[in-house]
Formats: C-alpha cells, sequence, structure tokens
C-alpha cells in the first residue's frame, strides 16, 4: 500500500462539524483506494489569501513527506495546476486534490466499458482547463523534450478536446448494453441482487460475508464474471450478488455522470440492498437514507430496496432501538445486521428471497421423449425443480417465473 499524507483545510466561517465530516469522508475515500495514511496536515484559510498554500506550510509538509518516507500528497480541496506543480517540486512526490483521489477510485470500479468511458471522460474534463497550464509550466522550466516543439501547447489541448468529442459518441453508442444483460440473466433463471450505500458503510464487509456464507452457483456462462460479482443460490433461488462503489458526498455535477456509470450493476437489479452505517449520527443517517432513494427512485424500475442497518455491534442497544424506530418510515424493509459477526444473517436472506420477483409453483407431467428431457434440463436452467419421477410419464413439481410455466404447460398432457 502507497504511503499518503492528507492535507486538510480548516475554512474559518465553516462549521467545525462540516470541516471535520468532511475531512474523515477524505480519509475513507484515502482506504477505498487502498493508500495508507501515515500522516496529516492541517491548514487554515485565511478569507484574504483566497487560494494560497502559505510558502511555510509548504516546506512543513515537505519535512513531513521526507520523515515519512511518504510517496503521495492529497489535498482535501480543489488545487491549481500551478500550485500542484509547485508543491510536487518542492515536495518531491506526487501531489493531487480530493477529486483526482475520487476519479482514481471510481476508474479501479468501473466494471463496464460505459463506465469506463464515463470516468475517461470525467478525467479528460476535469484535464481540459488544465492542460494548457501544464504545458507552459513545463516549457517555462525547459524541461528536456519540451524543447523546439512549436505549437505544442495547441496540439495538447486540442488532443483532449478530440478524445472528449471521440468518449461522447461512443458513450452514446453503448448505451443501450444494459437491458439486454439483465434479460440474458434472467433467461438464466438468475435474479439480480445489488448492495448499494455509502462509502464505508460495510458492503463489501457484507458481500464477502454472504458469499462465504452462502453456496456458490458454478455456471460456465458466468466464469468472467468481474470480481464484485458472485452467483450465489438462496434457498435454492440462484442470485447474481454484486457490491458496487460507495457513494460519495457532494459531488460536482462533471463527476456525476462517471459515479452514476459505475451503479449501473444498481439500476439493473431485482433487490437492492442499501446498506446503512448504524455507528454514523442518526441526522446523518437519515440524510444518507433520503438521498440514495432519491437516486434509486429516478433510475430503477420495481427494484425492492431493502435497507440493511449495519454495524449492529458497534452501537448499544438502547441507542440501536431508538435509530431504527426513527428511520423506519425512510424504508419498507429493514434488516439490522453487523457484517463482521455474522448477526442478523439468517433475517437478511429471508428478507431477500421474499423480495426477489415473483415465482410460482406448479405439477408438470410430460410424456417420455427425447423433447421431454430438453425440456426437463431446460426447467433445471431456469427454475427449482422440486421433485421429479420417471414413471409411465415425467412427473414434475417445479418453480419459475410464470412465462417459463406458461410455456411448459402447453407441452403437459
Ligand atoms: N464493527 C463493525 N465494523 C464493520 C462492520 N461492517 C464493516 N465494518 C468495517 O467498516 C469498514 C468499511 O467496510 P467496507 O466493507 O470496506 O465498506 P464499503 O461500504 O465496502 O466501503 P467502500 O467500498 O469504500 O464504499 C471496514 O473497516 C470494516 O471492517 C460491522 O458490521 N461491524
Ligand atoms: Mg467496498
Amino acid at each position: 500500500m502507497k504511503k499518503v499524507i492528507l492535507v486538510q483545510r480548516n475554512e474559518p466561517g465553516t462549521d467545525h462539524g462540516t470541516n471535520e465530516r468532511k475531512f474523515v469522508e477524505l480519509k475513507e475515500l484515502a482506504r477505498a483506494a487502498h493508500y495508507n495514511v501515515v500522516g496529516v496536515l492541517t491548514q487554515t484559510r485565511y478569507p484574504d489569501r483566497k487560494y494560497q498554500v502559505g510558502r511555510g506550510k509548504v516546506d512543513e509538509l515537505a519535512e513531513l513527506v521526507e520523515a515519512l518516507d511518504a510517496e503521495k500528497v492529497i489535498f482535501n480541496h480543489q488545487l491549481s495546476t500551478t500550485q500542484i506543480y509547485n508543491i510536487s517540486e518542492t515536495c518531491k512526490c506526487e501531489v493531487i486534490d480530493r477529486f483526482n483521489l475520487i476519479l482514481e477510485i471510481f476508474a479501479s470500479r468501473a466494471t463496464t466499458r460505459r463506465a469506463k468511458l464515463q470516468v475517461e471522460l470525467a478525467k479528460l474534463q476535469y484535464e481540459l482547463p488544465k492542460a494548457r497550464a501544464i504545458v507552459s509550466l513545463l516549457k517555462k522550466d525547459e524541461r528536456p523534450g519540451f524543447m523546439g516543439l512549436g505549437g505544442y501547447e495547441d496540439s495538447y489541448e486540442q488532443d483532449v478536446k478530440k478524445r472528449i468529442v471521440r468518449i461522447r459518441n461512443e458513450i452514446h453508442n453503448s448505451c443501450k448494453g444494459g437491458e439486454s444483460l439483465r434479460s440474458f440473466r434472467h433467461e438464466r433463471g438468475f435474479s439480480l441482487v445489488a448492495l448499494a450505500g455509502y462509502t464505508n458503510a460495510g458492503k463489501s464487509t457484507l458481500f464477502q460475508s454472504l458469499v462465504k456464507e452462502g453456496v456458490e452457483v458454478e455456471d460456465m456462462l458466468f466464469t468472467t464474471l468481474s470480481p464484485t460479482t458472485r452467483s450465489l443460490s438462496i434457498k435454492q433461488r440462484r442470485v447474481l450478488l454484486t457490491d458496487t462503489v460507495g457513494f460519495i458526498e457532494d459531488l460536482p455535477h462533471w463527476m456525476v455522470d462517471a459515479f452514476r456509470s459505475t451503479l449501473d450493476e444498481i439500476f439493473l437489479a431485482d433487490v437492492i440492498l442499501l446498506v446503512v452505517d448504524m455507528s454514523d449520527p442518526l441526522d446523518v443517517i437519515r440524510q444518507k437514507l433520503v438521498v440514495s432513494h432519491d437516486i434509486f427512485w429516478k433510475r430503477t424500475e420495481g427494484a425492492e430496496i431493502v435497507a440493511v442497518l449495519n454495524k449492529a455491534d458497534m452501537v448499544d442497544p438502547d441507542d440501536l432501538e431508538r435509530k431504527v424506530d426513527a428511520i423506519s418510515y425512510l424504508a419498507p424493509h429493514l434488516v439490522l445486521v453487523s457484517a463482521s459477526s455474522g448477526d442478523g444473517f439468517e433475517v437478511l436472506l429471508d428478507t431477500i428471497y421474499e423480495n426477489l420477483p415473483h415465482w410460482s409453483r406448479s405439477s408438470i407431467s410430460l410424456d417420455m421423449s427425447e423433447d421431454s428431457l430438453s425440456i426437463v434440463s431446460w426447467l433445471y436452467d431456469e427454475g427449482i425443480v422440486h421433485s421429479i419421477d420417471y414413471g409411465e410419464y415425467i412427473v414434475l413439481e417445479v418453480e419459475a417465473r410464470e412465462e417459463i410455466l406458461r410455456k411448459v404447460r402447453k407441452y403437459s398432457i
């Protein structure tokens, strides 16, 4: 893990709570990006020096970088190109800001082609205003490789612009993939369950524990599943469980598309497990629930939302009860769990099962023929075969989507 130093800026006039929460979130983001935070530096911003990072602070930072052997510095606020350049020169290590960090996280979690394109687009849009400044800074310093390149400045900016146009087109053409992926999975008898929620809520911990506890379904077609999706069986129903990138507060508008595209798996899901960190203060929990529901309503069709109230082990029982009562009106299904201890998993699995798309149960008799045998194997793929008797006829008790049963009934005698 790369060693990093975080720089927090206190803004006089902003209340302490807001500063503090933003900084806690930066730490969570650094952890999510797999950095090892070895040091923290606090800086105060004075109203008369709007975007300055004082000389003394930069020297202090450089000393800290050397002493702690840090490889990267992450600022909690946006920096100008000149600042990034100057600070990284003094500190002799890479310098990024909060937005670069968030983009790094998106990039590492984007699984679909479309999500990758969206992240690339956001990066380029962020880079564009800086493109010209970067080149002139490098030129000023007469770095090798930039000598005698007349017109380079312009062509670099042009190049970024061209790439933006090309990626926009590609995104436009690739928009239709999601739906067919969903129907393909449904046709294979899988329901889709996605873990969603704010960063640090415990989604990945829950994902790992559910996968460990459950029975994994072997399916040749899914050998290429991304590392964040697993096929599981819940009371014989086959589901694809997907972990997703956490929601991040206060995203600038140019980042929202990139963020949402990393959530494609959520918008396709039949059941969304909205993971909530119960150790957060009540008003934070409430606000996060409301914002999450907002994001889902706009993009999902008929997905069931189950609020998974996690980290129950970290809150004392009275407090927990009070919090659960206070938010119960915000979510139709609530389950209290501890992802790390496994408490509440049984109820959770029951609740997921109850909210999967409806399947019916039916008795079917088929004559003994080759066609019937292929129908039987199809039913094994598509649904649950509760019992099967091979006698004069093949008699099955099956559970599957109504559509499937309707087709099969045509052959039933
Ligand atoms: N005490 C306690 N800690 C938990 C529980 N679930 C998760 N954690 C801890 O919370 C932290 C965040 O957990 P993750 O599973 O990485 O959270 P996440 O939602 O996947 O976070 P992102 O991927 O960054 O969005 C880790 O340090 C976990 O060990 C829980 O039930 N109890
Ligand atoms: Mg995670």
